[in-house]
């Protein structure tokens, strides 16, 4: 049996053309990822960057023109049953039969494996039951999201692609997601998603691949894409005024910058009460020192303190076309 964080999922060089009728579009331009399990894989990018085609490439729904796909150690375009029985998939638009009920289309999928999941259990987690009875069609976007996934476990796989899985969900239904596909992972699973909301690839990925244009613009994990073991300005906010000593008497060496900036010159003009700060240049434990020594001197209780990393939608904005 593989450990956890064996590769899964590998692609390699994939390059993908389609005709349209103004002539061949080349959609995917040598793409290469590797998904392990026990960990999360986040596909980002714009709208038409890949992502979709990427899964569903590494599914086994299509072939790649060129380049390599591995999918627990096989082609997955030519894998058989016992591949397919250990992969989950929930698609973009669902996919589900909108006249059957959850109940009824989760009875099935579950029957078509030899040792499904434990669907009650997970039914009762995502909060299926109280409209498990209700006809697809009448349910909402989230809430079909939510069946959808459940069909997606159904066979307990061993990877599961899921594209876009928060997309229409409110926020106590995403945090149920959330949950589950931390749970997926721990117990050693490879989960590939594709989503638009940084925040669900901040909170969920171990390792995010940003496509852009058919490639692989950046890859790593969020605290290498946002250069998160380097020192970053810190921001604060005094409620009390601060006032012109106070700020011509702040740590030689630290530049102090109120935002925004009073009228008048700097060194010389109290700042009012609320006002936030910016400070650059914090890199070495006395510079923390001398910065909380001078806040007690002059009786400043900052009521917000922050570290101004890049934030991954600083640099998805820079890859964004
Ligand atoms: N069969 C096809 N025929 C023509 N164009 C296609 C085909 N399949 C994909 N495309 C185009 O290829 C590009 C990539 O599509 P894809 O769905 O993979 O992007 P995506 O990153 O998943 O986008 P989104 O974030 O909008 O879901 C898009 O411009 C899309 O319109």
């Amino acid at each position: 049996m593989p450990s956890s964080s064996s590769v899964l999922v590998s692609l390699a060089g994939l390059r993908k053309t389609v005709r349209t009728p103004r002539g061949p579009l080349e959609i995917l331009k040598g793409v290469d990822f590797q998904a392990r399990g026990g960990q999360v894989t986040a596909l980002l990018g714009p709208n038409g960057a890949g992502k979709t085609t990427t899964l569903t490439i590494a599914q086994g729904l299509d072939r790649p023109d060129a380049g390599t796909v591995r999918l627990l150690g096989e082609d997955p375009w030519r894998g058989g049953p016992a591949l397919r029985s250990q992969v989950g998939v929930m698609l973009q638009d669902g996919g589900l039969p909108p006249s059957a009920t959850p109940a009824r289309l989760l009875r099935h999928v579950a029957s078509l494996y030899r040792r499904p999941a434990d669907m009650a259990a997970l039914t009762s987690r995502l909060g299926i039951d109280e409209f498990a009875g209700r006809d697809i069609r009448r349910l909402s976007g989230g809430q079909k999201q939510r069946v959808a996934l459940a069909a997606a476990l159904a066979g307990r796989p061993r990877v599961v692609f899921l594209d876009e899985p928060s997309a229409g969900l409110d926020p106590i239904s995403r945090q149920l997601v959330f949950d589950l596909i931390l749970d997926l992972k721990h117990s050693g699973l490879a989960v590939v998603l594709t989503t638009h909301l940084l925040d669900d690839a901040e909170r969920l990925a171990d390792q995010v691949v940003l496509m852009r244009n058919g490639t692989v613009e950046r890859a790593g994990t969020v605290a290498e894409l946002t250069d998160r073991s380097t020192p970053a300005p810190v921001h604060f906010t005094a409620p009390q005024p601060v006032d012109a000593a106070a700020i011509a008497g702040f740590p030689a060496g630290l530049g102090l910058v109120p935002e925004p900036p009073p009228g008048g010159a700097d060194r010389d003009t109290t700042v009012p009460p609320g006002c936030t700060f910016r400070i650059e240049g914090i890199t070495t434990p006395d510079d923390w020192s001398a910065l909380t020594s001078w806040w007690r001197e002059h009786r400043i209780m900052p009521t917000d303190v922050r570290l101004l990393h890049r934030s991954l939608e600083d640099v998805f904005l820079e890859v964004a076309p």
